[in-house]
């Protein structure tokens, strides 16, 4: 699996990658990194980190101001990748916000992650909770995060989760300006076959870290994809 760097460019990112692995196959070299020495926390902050700077690229493409950005989060380590571009993206000066699509976070580095986030302040609105509240963020907002779910994801939407990704294409149709990015996969796609629900993200950008899933290559999911990077989480 090596990098072809005649693709590769100079912020690291490759818009063509032959390499594909499956789910299973990225939980194995995520563990096999994790034992090497990368821990699983390192490697969310270098998953967070490339896409907040994928993200600053295209933002500041939009237009020069302030950009309000809404962080969707799910409960596994795709929310945990969330809550990492959340702090990053607060901390190059966006109004951000964040949403827990799916309550709260369960895994370790996850919820590491979130608590982070809610000490420096960013607000996190619980879906569940106050649901109500969320539509005119996502219609104020710039930019769109969609970290509910990545390779975890199987099965279809339960309702708060389908609200949320129903909210997140509705304002993108509304808004030419909006720019969706989703972390790793759109959510409601499953990363093996593709298999879409039927209120799946559609994002602009994916950004998938460390190789592309076959789900990424599949015609099907294009439409749902955008344009894909693949973004180095640090394993070699
Ligand atoms: N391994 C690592 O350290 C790294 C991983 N990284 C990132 O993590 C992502 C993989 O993380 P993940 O394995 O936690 O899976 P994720 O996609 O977050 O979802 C799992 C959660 O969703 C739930 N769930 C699923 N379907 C559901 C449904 N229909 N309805 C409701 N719930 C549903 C599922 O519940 P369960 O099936 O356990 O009941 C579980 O709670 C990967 O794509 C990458 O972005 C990077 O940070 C690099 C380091
Ligand atoms: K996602």
């Amino acid at each position: 699996m090596l990098k072809s760097k005649e693709h590769q460019n100079q912020e690291g990112y490759v818009s063509q990658y032959l390499d594909i692995v499956t789910c299973t196959q990225m939980k194995e070299i995520e563990q096999q990194a994790n034992e090497a020495g990368l821990s699983y926390y390192k490697m969310m902050e270098n998953a967070g980190n490339a896409a907040v700077r994928f993200i600053v690229e295209k933002s500041q493409k939009i237009e020069n101001r302030i950009n309000d950005a809404i962080i969707f989060c799910g409960k596994g380590n795709n929310g945990g990748d969330g809550y990492v571009v959340a702090r990053e993206l607060a901390v190059r000066g966006m109004n951000v916000t964040v949403v827990m699509a799916d309550g709260q976070p369960k895994t370790e580095d996850a919820i590491k992650n979130a608590n982070i986030v809610l000490r420096r302040g960013i607000p996190v609105i619980d879906a569940k909770a106050y649901f109500q509240d969320i539509p005119e963020i996502v219609e104020a907002a710039d930019i769109v995060v969609d970290a509910i779910y990545g390779t975890g994801f199987h099965g279809s939407f339960q309702k708060t989760v389908r609200d949320c990704a129903k909210l997140i294409n509705d304002g993108s149709k509304s808004d030419t300006k909006k720019m969706v990015f989703a972390l790793d996969i759109p959510t409601g796609l499953n990363g093996d076959v593709g298999e879409p629900d039927a209120d799946t993200v559609v994002a602009d950008y994916t950004i998938a870290f460390h190789r592309l899933k076959p789900v990424h290559r599949l015609k099907e999911a294009s439409p749902y994809c955008g344009e894909v990077v693949v973004a180095s989480i640090g394993i070699d």
